[in-house]
């Protein structure tokens, strides 16, 4: 199956350094939606892998998380497109879970989810976190310049780390070639 994972925050949707606490605050970026849309479209199952720490941090609570994630759900569907699995850490940096990226266990989660196998899989991060994530479990880490991006092509980037300005040249890479 053809298969991409995607981190939300900074890469489907504006990203904020005081979080995205509410669905008003959830904004898709620019081409975003019909990126996933024609992803979709073209026979991929786009998933998603987010870490919500936000919720630990009572910023908000898990029905507001849901929201977002319906009005995302339904923007792409308008588009003709689905949005396949949406897998969250609502765990704070100090609780020690598995799921918190740069732990891979949300890519395991949604691999054993879809009975695939990870390795080759592209993960779209605009977090370092996300990049080391998809090291972890030899998936093909993806930088889009998006959200906390353009910071983080400073850092040192996983070797092989593949480098596009936003999800719809990444759609347009996998459509198309
Ligand atoms: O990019 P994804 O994984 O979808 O979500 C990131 C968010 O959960 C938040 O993650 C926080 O990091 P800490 O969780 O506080 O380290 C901060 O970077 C916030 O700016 C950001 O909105
Ligand atoms: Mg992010
Ligand atoms: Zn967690």
């Amino acid at each position: 199956m053809k298969l991409l994972i995607l981190d939300r925050d900074g890469v489907i949707n504006h990203d904020s350094d005081a979080y995205i606490k509410s669905v008003e605050e959830w904004l898709p970026l620019p081409g975003s939606i019909e990126a996933i849309a024609q992803l979709s479209k073209a026979g991929w199952t786009v998933a998603v892998a987010t870490n919500q720490s936000g919720i630990a941090r009572g910023y908000y609570d898990l029905a507001v998380l849901d929201a977002m994630h319906e009005r995302l759900r339904v923007l792409v569907a308008e588009q003709g497109g689905e949005v396949g699995l949406i897998v969250y850490c609502p765990h704070g940096p100090d609780d020690g879970c598995d799921c918190r990226k740069p732990k891979p266990g949300m890519l395991k989660t949604i691999a054993a989810h879809y009975d695939v196998a990870l390795a080759g899989v592209w993960f779209v991060g605009d977090s370092l976190g996300d990049l080391e994530a998809a090291k972890a479990v030899d998936c093909q880490p993806v930088l889009v310049k998006t959200g906390k991006g353009e910071k983080t092509l400073g850092k040192t980037l996983p070797v092989g780390t593949l480098i596009f300005d936003d999800l719809a040249a990444i759609a347009a890479e996998l459509i198309h070639n």
